[in-house]
């Protein structure tokens, strides 16, 4: 039997929506990024099986169950799931994350995931820039909503510029790994990257208006945005580098 059918029937056996539901497992298994999660948000979550695993194990492992909170946002709308709070939305939009900070109630999450994935086209180089830019919105909104010391798990289509990525990455977080879980098709240029402890560079001030007015902007998000949405280094130099460094 081929390897995915074993995973797709387990995920039929077991309950989960999809057989991606192995892939958070396996993540967690090999990180821990699920340790000690109270809140989380699931962004790009539908069907859902990420969220029955967040759901799932945060239930299983916390001590105080009344404080649990559960966000999963997604364009599509998502059949309910016990115990998560969905909103239907893009994960591009300044409003998406508006909306996860008022229902956490100016609380922030223990861990952001992402496994959004768009329209794939079979054009390679698109398919991997709109996968990147999926990842830009997903790092952006996690600028908002995650706590210091936080997790971010998301998916990354490799052969992009993967460097580029966890150079983007390593600006906010103080580990950051790529990893492809056993789950994931080997064919499939999918892979993860994770990352724990979250820090904000200090005079980052989040946002999502990537077209901002650069003077409404601190003097590091004006440097920090441009590298963020497209890679742009123009704005750096080697001091400049230095004292961004968190
Ligand atoms: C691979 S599926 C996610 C599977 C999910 N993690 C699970 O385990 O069930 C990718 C999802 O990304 C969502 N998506 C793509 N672009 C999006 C966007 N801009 N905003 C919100 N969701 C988006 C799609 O609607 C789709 O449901």
């Amino acid at each position: 039997m081929a390897e995915r059918d074993v995973y797709y029937r387990r995920a039929k056996e077991e309950g989960w929506r999809a057989r991606s539901a192995f892939k958070l497992l396996e993540i967690d298994a090999n990180f821990s990024v699920l340790q000690g999660v109270q809140r989380a948000v699931d962004l790009c979550a539908a069907p859902g099986s990420w969220s029955q695993v967040l759901s799932r194990v945060i239930y299983e492992r916390s001590e105080k169950k009344d404080d649990i909170r559960l966000i999963a946002v997604d364009l599509n709308e998502m059949a309910p799931l016990p115990g998560v709070i969905q909103l239907q939305g893009d994960i591009c939009s300044t409003t998406t994350a508006q909306q996860i900070i008022t229902h956490f109630e100016g609380q922030k999450s223990d861990i952001v995931v992402c496994d959004g994935a768009p329209d794939v086209t079979g054009l390679h180089d698109l398919d991997t820039m709109m996968q990147s830019q999926l990842l830009t919105a997903a790092i952006l909104i996690t600028t908002f909503v995650l706590r210091e010391g936080g997790n971010f798990v998301a998916k990354i289509f490799k052969g992009g510029d993967t460097s580029l990525i966890v150079a983007q990455l390593e600006l906010f977080f103080s580990y950051v790994r790529i990893h492809k879980p056993p789950s994931s098709r080997a064919a499939s240029q999918e892979a993860f990257v994770v990352c724990k402890g979250f820090k904000l560079p200090a005079d980052y001030v989040p946002t999502m208006d990537v077209d901002a007015d650069p003077e409404t902007l601190t003097p590091t998000t004006r440097k920090l945005l441009p590298f963020l949405v497209n890679g742009d280094l123009s704005g750096f130099d080697p001091v400049d580098t230095e004292t961004i460094a968190i």
